[in-house]
């Protein structure tokens, strides 16, 4: 897998990374969440800025996120607007989607950004290229809340990713059953033997908690953990996450 290097954590590399998201609603939640999810010592941190009660003014969003830069330092951040179609707490509009992220990006405010490609639709290759050219390092992404397609379809859509030139791809399904999760690890093999670009795959759910701590071997380089608040069913909490993941490294070598 190619590795991507950001401040010095190397995704695509080793042990699955532990992201931990922010789901604060206001300033001042968030600041007390970033106190304690610091404590887990996470390799990256998500901001999911659809939970923010300002999240429609870029101006008190580019200052919350400087304030979680200033924080985190070292970590790199991911800054993700997931809208309510594909399972986050707000819809927006495709124009006001595009701004935010522009913004952001070329204000260097965050390492990682986040794009909905299927939901963006067509346009997204030129969208993720303009947001390379900033500087940042591009993570595509598609939710399906209400259920797991195909192995066919959900491998053709990691694909259907990689090609629009993110740097990451990222598909989360919800199972309805056993055999549900077993298709989405089987997706994420198949990539795994056919391409080298880092992809984060995840079966959502208390029955899709295997798919967050196998990564290592299926080929799934990050897996989200909750921290203060899960930001989607099925998250371990950070600290007995990163336990489980070293046994099964320590395991395989
Ligand atoms: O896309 C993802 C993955 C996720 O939905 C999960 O299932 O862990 C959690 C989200 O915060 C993140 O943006």
């Amino acid at each position: 897998m190619n590795i991507i290097k950001i401040k010095n954590v190397e995704i695509g590399k080793g042990i699955p990374k532990i992201c931990i998201p922010l789901t604060g609603k206001n300033r001042e939640e968030i600041i007390e969440e970033m106190e304690i999810v610091k404590k887990s010592n996470p390799d990256l941190i998500e901001w999911r800025v659809d939970f923010f009660e300002e999240s429609d003014n870029p101006e008190r969003v580019c200052e919350m996120l400087g304030t979680i830069n200033d924080s985190f330092k070292q970590i790199p951040v991911l800054f993700t607007f997931r809208t309510k179609e594909e399972g986050g707490e707000k819809s927006i509009m495709s124009e006001d989607y595009v701004k935010l992220l522009k913004e952001v990006s070329e204000r260097r405010l965050a390492d990682i950004v986040d794009v909905q490609v299927f939901w963006y639709g067509e346009k997204s290759e030129d969208f993720i290229k303009e947001l390379k050219e900033t500087g940042a390092v591009v993570l595509a992404s598609s939710h399906h809340f209400e259920g797991t397609p195909s192995v066919r379809e959900m491998s053709d859509a990691l694909y259907t990713m990689e090609n629009r030139g993110a740097d990451i791809v990222k598909l989360a399904v919800m199972p309805q059953s056993g055999k549900d999760v077993c298709a989405l690890l089987e997706a994420t093999m198949e990539r795994k033997e056919h391409s080298n670009k880092p992809r984060i795959t995840m079966s959502m759910g208390q029955s899709g908690m295997l798919s967050r701590i196998c990564g290592e071997l299926t080929g799934s380089c990050v897996t989200f953990a909750s921290g203060k608040q899960a930001s989607a069913p099925g998250q371990i909490k950070a600290d007995e996450l990163k336990k489980v993941l070293g046994d099964i490294h320590d395991i395989l070598k």
